[in-house]
């Protein structure tokens, strides 16, 4: 695109990109390999024979991409039929078009990285869907599980936190109530340094009380732009004409496990407050960069929570339960979130969701990879303003709500 700095990627030797292509990437593929290892007995016993055939394959699938990537051989066109199969092709396309007559092909250590990292997650689909009967396994999972239940503690201390405050709400003046907003605000913040693709798929669980480390955790805080937020959704807005009016604020997800509980509790708690009236959430459709949230992952945990021994989380498990069957809060699909394409690409790309976004009042991303498409993971400079990096992407009012892992940063993170 004109005018539009390079992307980041593995050429970069000694870069967040070139690491991750040349380490973590391998890591996380030979976790994958030994996540279908170890479920080799569950597959016999629920397929015989052939879920020991499905095993081996999606195995040596897997293994031929991590040959690929660790010999930086050319990117290949996905094969097996599914709903995103042609739009993939056509970006590798694209992606081939831009190089020059002596580049060569597309491929792992020269391409954008965004589009190598997105990638190799879409083959891993790809070798898991050419694998049946076990072609619904995500090998991820088990550590998206093992992330919430590690965090047990802190789960129930957010969540003992959120219900002792929603009986207090009434008397909290405006300024009070801000406070709790911004409370609320950082724990999702926080709550993204539990992402299992920058750990390689180790545990990166939540130990210690979220709550009582926000103090110590505001010196890390490089871009602050809360008060936006609050002048966007608190009470008595100038700009209000109906108190009854419906104040919708979207959610796009990252990662599962004590992520996603912190962004629960955010959503919770902006209901109980009446800073909105409704929540729309965004997940992946397919596994996605380790601990990314699927539809199976979300209702799961709704599940985990409303089951739990804990009077507190079991007290939130219910509420966020009747919330989905109300309506007040909606999960949603769509292939866009797990194609490699900038969100600046969107409304040509995927016109319906950029729609459906554009009836958000506020509109906030969470994590490192969607920070990544918002900007375009482009080497801008760190004086740019966001909405510059934006690149024309504004459905609604929207912020990023990220802890940084990638180079990539603005002097912003939020735009009206
Ligand atoms: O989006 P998230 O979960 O905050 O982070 C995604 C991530 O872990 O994956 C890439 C490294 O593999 C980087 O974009 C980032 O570090
Ligand atoms: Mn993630």
């Amino acid at each position: 695109m004109a005018g539009q700095p390079a992307s980041l990627s593995g050429r970069d030797v000694g870069s967040f990109a070139y690491i991750t292509i040349k380490d973590r990437i391998p890591q996380i593929l030979t976790k994958a390999i030994d996540s279908l290892h170890r479920h080799k007995s569950k597959f016999f016993e629920k397929h015989g024979e052939k879920g020991l055939e499905a095993e081996k394959k999606a195995i040596s699938l897997l293994s031929k991409l991590r040959n690929e990537l660790q010999t930086d051989k050319p990117m290949i066109p996905l094969v097996e039929k599914f709903a995103d199969t042609d739009i993939w092709n056509q970006y590798l396309d694209y992606q081939q078009s831009l190089l020059g007559e002596t580049d060569g092909k597309a491929r792992w250590f020269f391409s954008p990285w965004l589009f190598v990292e997105c990638y190799m997650y879409r083959r891993i689909h790809e070798a898991i869907i050419q694998s049946p009967p076990i072609d619904d396994f995500d090998v991820f999972k088990e550590s998206k599980d093992q992330n919430f239940f590690e965090s047990q503690e802190s789960v129930i201390a957010l969540c003992t936190y959120l219900q002792e405050l929603i009986s207090t709400l009434e008397v909290l003046d405006e300024n009070q109530l801000k406070n709790e907003f911004f409370k609320f605000l950082q724990i999702s913040l926080w709550g993204n340094k539990c992402d299992l693709s920058l750990s390689g798929g180790e545990t990166s669980s939540q130990k210690t009380n979220i709550i009582t480390s926000l103090g110590e955790l505001q010196a890390f805080i490089l871009v602050n732009d809360m008060e936006h937020l609050w002048a966007l959704l608190r009470p008595g807005k100038e700009t209000e004409t109906d108190s009854a009016a419906a104040v919708r604020v979207a959610i796009v997800l990252d990662n599962s496990g004590f992520e996603l509980v912190t962004d629960l509790v955010l959503a919770h708690f902006l209901l109980s407050s009446r800073l909105a009236t409704e929540v729309h959430f965004y997940g992946k459709t397919i596994p996605w960069f380790v601990s990314d949230t699927t539809r199976r992952d979300f209702t799961w945990l709704v599940e985990q929570a409303k089951s739990s021994s804990d009077k507190y989380l079991s007290r939130c498990g219910l509420d966020w339960e009747s919330y989905l069957k109300v309506g007040k809060w909606v999960y949603h699909d769509h292939i866009f979130w797990t194609l490699p394409h900038e969100f600046c690409a969107m409304s040509q790309v995927a016109p319906d969701l950029y729609t459906e976004l554009q009836k958000a009042h506020l509109i906030l991303f969470k994590g490192d990879l969607n920070y990544r498409k918002l900007t375009g993971d482009r080497k801008w400079e760190f004086t740019v303003p966001f909405h510059q990096a934006l690149n024309g992407f504004h459905p609604a009012p929207l912020c990023s709500i990220r802890t940084l892992k990638a180079e990539i940063q603005e002097a912003w993170s939020f735009m009206t």
